[in-house]
């Protein structure tokens, strides 16, 4: 039995578990929910709301979500004196599957990045954000029904993972003092004055990001995958990543797919009309195609061909610009999901792309979709699928009716506006 330092347990609901790879959901699922900082408290109401009535709707009252608050930020800091309680981790890792909403990071200093501790702490290494156009939704460009994108985003490493060294501190001269004298670096251009981060960029990790993406698509029956990176700059750790992609594309999906490397070598050996013919044929088959794209390219690339992209795996701080520039695309940040997963231990916490849109907070007025629609992935996480096409169906009606929050009302012709709770009514009214 788990044993919490601060926080009472459960009072109903039964535990999540994961035996041979295989998810047991009972009934009454525990899942732990931490509410977030700014706009978290209004968008979290709001969604908790949508699926309640969802599972609701759809079982009859047979299985119910059993919500367990746990907490992280601001609500943390106030109630426990600490922005990230160990009970929160020995929660999740208890319940396997949690939600959040956004929380604060200050710039410049001050705490680290919560959501980037809960990512580490629970070794969370896939960032999962899927890009599709609702009907209706208001696009700055022509064709946002072109954009069908999953971004897996390596969540645990890069210049994120946050080894950082701060200008004119003793450690900072320590770092550079190694960098000049031990390993020969004469370029870092201001040494005197320059603060240091580190990038550290793994096989393993690397692997196992690509691993999940390659699933993902033959599971989903996705046409490709495009390995995003900045290689021909950062050799060693991006352009690592883009070699070990294909190397475990290679090695362990033969059957499954064709790469780009596979098809420099037949142009080598053999010319460019070999290498045509076996990649036409190898797709031809079934085959799904392993590419990449050096990241400034491909963030122009998904606006101007976004019927090449399907599948995305790419590191961590380009997926988090990727998916917010993605975001904008299909209606923006308000309607974009995600979800951060270990498929090896099953841990996983689904959240929105976007952050606490502080000048909100406490006025009812964002749009709770994202949430809602990170809890949508999350039932379907539990294979709980008939309350996730509930939830779809109403957004969608919501949409055509064009009764929506501020951030869609601002550019649709004859919109009603309404707050952010008002959203999450008439997703459920339009559930049918
Ligand atoms: N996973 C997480 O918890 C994340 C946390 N953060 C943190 O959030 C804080 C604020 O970050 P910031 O850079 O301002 O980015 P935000 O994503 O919080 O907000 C930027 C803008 O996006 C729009 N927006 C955000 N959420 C919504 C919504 N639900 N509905 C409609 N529009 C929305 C608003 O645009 P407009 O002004 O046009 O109305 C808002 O001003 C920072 O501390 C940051 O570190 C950031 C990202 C992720
Ligand atoms: O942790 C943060 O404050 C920002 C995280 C972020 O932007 C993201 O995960 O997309
Ligand atoms: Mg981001």
């Amino acid at each position: 039995m788990v044993e919490f330092k601060q926080y009472e347990l459960p009072t109903s609901g039964e535990r999540i578990t994961l035996e041979n790879g295989t998810m047991n959901v009972p009934n009454h699922p525990i899942v732990p929910f931490i509410e977030g900082d700014g706009t978290g408290p209004d968008i979290w109401a709001s969604a908790q709301r949508v699926l309640d009535a969802a599972v609701e709707k759809a079982y009859g009252g047979e299985k119910k979500i059993a919500w367990y608050e746990v907490f992280a930020g601001e609500k943390a800091y106030n109630q426990f004196g600490e922005w990230l309680p160990a009970d929160t981790l020995t929660a999740i890792k208890e319940y396997l599957v949690a939600i959040k909403g956004p929380l604060t990071t200050p710039i410049g200093g001050g705490i680290r990045s919560l959501n980037v501790a809960l990512r580490q702490e629970l070794d969370l290494y896939s960032c999962v954000r899927p890009v599709r156009y609702f009907d209706g939704v208001p696009s700055p460009v022509k064709h946002p029904e072109q954009v069908d994108m999953v971004i897996f985003r390596e969540n645990t490493e890069d210049i994120y993972a946050g080894i950082e060294y701060q200008a004119f501190s003793d450690e900072v001269k320590k770092v550079i003092e190694f960098l000049q004298q031990e390993m020969g670096v004469n370029k870092i251009r201001f040494p005197e004055t320059s603060g240091i981060g580190i990038k550290p960029v793994s096989a393993e990790g690397t692997k196992r990001l690509v691993k999940a993406a390659i699933d993902y698509a033959i599971q989903h029956n996705r046409k490709s995958v495009t390995l995003v990176h900045k290689g021909n700059i950062m050799k060693f750790t991006e352009g690592a990543f883009k070699n070990w992609g294909y190397e475990l594309a290679e090695q362990e999906y033969a059957e499954q797919t064709f790469t780009w490397g596979q098809y420099d070598r037949i142009k080598e050996e053999s010319g460019e009309e070999a290498a045509n013919k076996a990649q036409e044929e190898a797709l031809a088959s079934g085959k799904i195609l392993i590419k990449d794209a050096i990241a400034d390219i491909a963030l122009q690339q998904v606006l101007t061909r976004p019927n090449e992209f399907d599948v995305i795996a790419t590191l961590n701080l380009n997926g988090d610009y990727l998916s917010d520039a993605l975001a904008a695309q299909v209606g923006g940040i308000g309607i974009a999901p995600g979800a951060n997963i270990n498929y090896q231990t099953g841990h996983a916490i689904f959240e929105a792309t976007h952050g606490t849109a502080p000048k909100y907070a406490g006025k009812d007025v964002v749009n709770p979709g994202s949430v809602i629609l990170s809890g949508v992935l999350m039932l379907e996480h539990l294979g709980w699928t008939e309350a996730a096409e509930l939830v779809y169906k109403g957004l969608e009606a919501s949409i055509s009716n064009k009764t929506v929050t501020y951030d869609f009302a601002r550019l649709m012709d004859g919109a009603t506006q309404v707050k952010c709770s008002e959203f999450g009514s008439e997703i459920i009214k339009n559930m049918g």
